[in-house]
């Protein structure tokens, strides 16, 4: 892909006749700023305190003639400007046009992506045009104002351009962080607009699966970053006021402090004077425009057309519904695993200590000072009868129900009290019945990931086997009614999603329940093929095989081993075993750990080894 650097350069270069053009007019455009200074302090120190009024309105009147031509240079330059933005415009056009169309083949043109681009290339030829305009105003303007400052006196330009280059030394340090910080903003900008898109689109699933606090907590934690990422972007607007500070104002009293030492080294008034008319005329002006238009223009220019340049590169264009490219040269599996991997930037150790919870201030426990070690990777299939508390294990490790005592770390940090947006950074849930929203196939793929291309999301399908599904679906571009599936589909739409997902430890409670058993060894090992932690719910004997560890909640005792060890070792767990051979599932027996005899403490397992 071309980088925006690289794009403007070759512009540049290709169109350099425009731009000597363009330097010629804009010499005559900065005559004026040239002789301010010179002509007035000719007309002072010669004319008006010299008594001789008609020679100080004769060098006023050369002043003059200078602003004429001047404005003749003003009007030929934006003639030249229009000789190297169109065929910028062109340039950039032709590629994106070009990579929407690549993308489009075998399938049908998306039209308004190609309208959308046409639209941010007109608003990035625009921001290109004044970027132009303004760096060259300030090279020439400011340029001229320090020449015509040596030429008045040598001194006071030494003293000048201190200031002025400390000030653009400033700006250009603070640039980088600046840009870092606009497409900061813009990215989030455009998350947050997906995720309203989402949420707006899917507004009425959400009321009836009563998922509105939830969903409101995620769109309000989008709003939350959207505002601390424009705080971020607003400290940088001070850097620029202190550059411009330092570079523009600074010069002033360092010419008056200095003005007494210049007057004994011969420096007339009408020189003293002259030299402030190019400070506060010429190089300040200048410094201003510069700063504040690459402020607004620059920032914007390079973030668009970089984006711009991204979203147009043939492979970002892909049809939803086209199937991997065989001649692709990397693995499609690995392709699709890397995706994964590259999402996971928290770590995946799970520690659970001394937790207690009961569903209301008088109920037994469902756990009671439990503890819990998992390590980094680790895959853990938990066990136990019906209602013996698996599924309020698994909500407390996902953050959804808080502990009455107790702390529960995911990656080392505390789950309690994290934003809905940094615990979708660590963990994903998927529980038995699975959410599906109205809305595009790709939306619901994307949920937790809003920034996954269609080509990732593709190889991971076919990593997962489900590319079936989602051409049966329609391809991404179809909108997905959660009435129309079967809760096997909603389960493998959730399946993908969470495989996709950022967060390094997936918690899988019973989510392959309407599954047949081939489905659900094939995900499963998928998922235990995914960097991270993973923990299954069991629904079937099988998942325990496929473990490392088997954590059996049994009431009394929870045993932590592998399913071969917990066979020789746990009546229970062979007991759990039997009522699966014979497809059944056991309820909780009494006394209930929790109830009548909770969890003694320190009988929960620690894993490590
Ligand atoms: N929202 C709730 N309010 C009150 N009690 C609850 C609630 N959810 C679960 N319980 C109770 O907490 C205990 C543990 O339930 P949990 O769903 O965690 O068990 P489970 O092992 O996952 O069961 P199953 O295998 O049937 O899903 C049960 O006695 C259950 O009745």
């Amino acid at each position: 892909m071309t980088s925006v650097g690289a794009f403007t350069r070759a512009t540049l270069r290709a169109q350099r006749a425009a731009l000597a053009r363009l330097a010629a007019w804009s010499l005559a455009e900065v005559l004026p700023a040239a002789l301010v200074g010179l002509l007035t302090a000719r007309a002072v120190d010669d004319g008006f305190l010299a008594g001789r009024p008609a020679i100080g309105l004769l060098w006023l009147a050369l002043l003059g003639i200078a602003v004429l031509v001047g404005a003749v240079g003003t009007n030929r330059t934006y003639a030249c400007l229009g000789d190297l933005v169109e065929p910028f415009r062109d340039d950039l056009l032709r590629r994106v046009t070009a990579g929407a169309l690549a993308g489009a083949t075998g399938g049908r043109v998306d039209d308004a992506a190609v309208a959308r681009l046409t639209h941010q290339v007109e608003m990035v030829r625009d921001t290109w045009a004044g970027l132009l305009m303004v760096v060259r105003g300030f090279l020439f303007a400011a340029g001229a104002a320090l020449i015509g400052l040596f030429s008045l006196a040598a001194p006071v330009a030494l003293l000048v351009a201190v200031p002025v280059l400390a000030g653009l030394g400033l700006f250009a340090a603070a640039l980088p962080a600046m840009i870092a910080r606009q497409r900061e903003y813009v990215r989030s900008d455009e998350r947050l607009g997906q995720v309203a898109v989402a949420a707006l689109a899917g507004h009425r699933d959400v009321t009836v699966s009563g998922a509105r606090e939830q969903v409101t907590r995620w769109v309000g934690g989008h709003i939350d970053a959207q505002a601390r990422v424009e705080r971020r972007l607003a400290t940088m607007a001070a850097t620029r006021g202190l550059s411009l500070a330092v570079g523009g104002w600074l010069p002033v009293p360092v010419v008056l402090l200095a003005a007494p030492w210049l007057v004994r080294q011969g420096l007339g008034p009408g020189a003293l004077l002259g030299a402030l008319v190019y400070v506060v005329r010429g190089v300040q002006p200048a410094l201003h425009t510069l700063v504040q238009g690459i402020a607004a223009g620059g920032l914007r220019f390079t973030v668009t057309l970089d984006r711009l340049l991204r979203t147009s590169a043939p492979a970002a264009m892909a049809d939803p519904v086209v199937a991997v490219d065989p001649a692709v040269s990397v693995d499609p599996a690995t392709e699709a695993a890397e995706t994964a991997r590259a999402a996971l930037s928290a770590a995946s150790a799970l520690s659970l200590r001394a937790v207690t919870f009961r569903y209301g201030p008088h109920a037994d426990p469902v756990l009671d000072d439990f503890d819990l070690d998992l390590p980094e990777g680790d895959h853990l299939v938990i066990v136990g009868a019906s209602g013996v508390g698996k599924s309020t294990l698994a909500g407390l490790i996902a953050g959804v129900l808080r502990p009455q005592s107790g702390t529960v770390h995911i990656g080392g940090r505390q789950v309690a009290g994290a934003s809905p947006a940094d615990l979708a950074r660590r963990r994903v849930l998927i529980p038995q019945e699975a959410y599906v929203f109205t809305g595009t196939v790709r939306d619901n793929l994307r949920y937790l990931r809003p920034d996954l291309t269609d080509r990732a999301i593709i190889l991971a399908a076919a990593r997962l086997g489900l590319s079936g599904l989602v051409e049966r679906l329609g391809g991404l571009e179809a909108t997905l009614h959660p009435d129309g599936l079967s809760a096997g589909e909603r389960q493998q739409v959730a399946l993908l999603r969470a495989w996709l997902a950022p967060a390094p430890v997936v918690i899988l409670d019973e989510a392959t329940c309407h599954l047949d058993p081939a489905a659900e060894a094939r995900l499963e090992t998928a998922f235990a093929e995914r960097p991270g932690t993973l923990l299954v719910i069991a629904h079937r004997v099988s998942s325990a095989l496929r473990a490392r560890r088997v954590l059996l909640l049994d009431g009394r005792r929870a045993h932590l081993d592998s399913h071969q060890g917990l066979l020789a070792r746990s009546v229970a767990y062979r007991e759990l075993v039997g009522y699966w051979a014979a497809g059944t599932q056991p309820v909780r027996s009494t006394p209930t750990r929790g109830r009548s005899a909770p969890l003694p403490t320190g009988s929960a397992p620690r894993s490590s080894p």
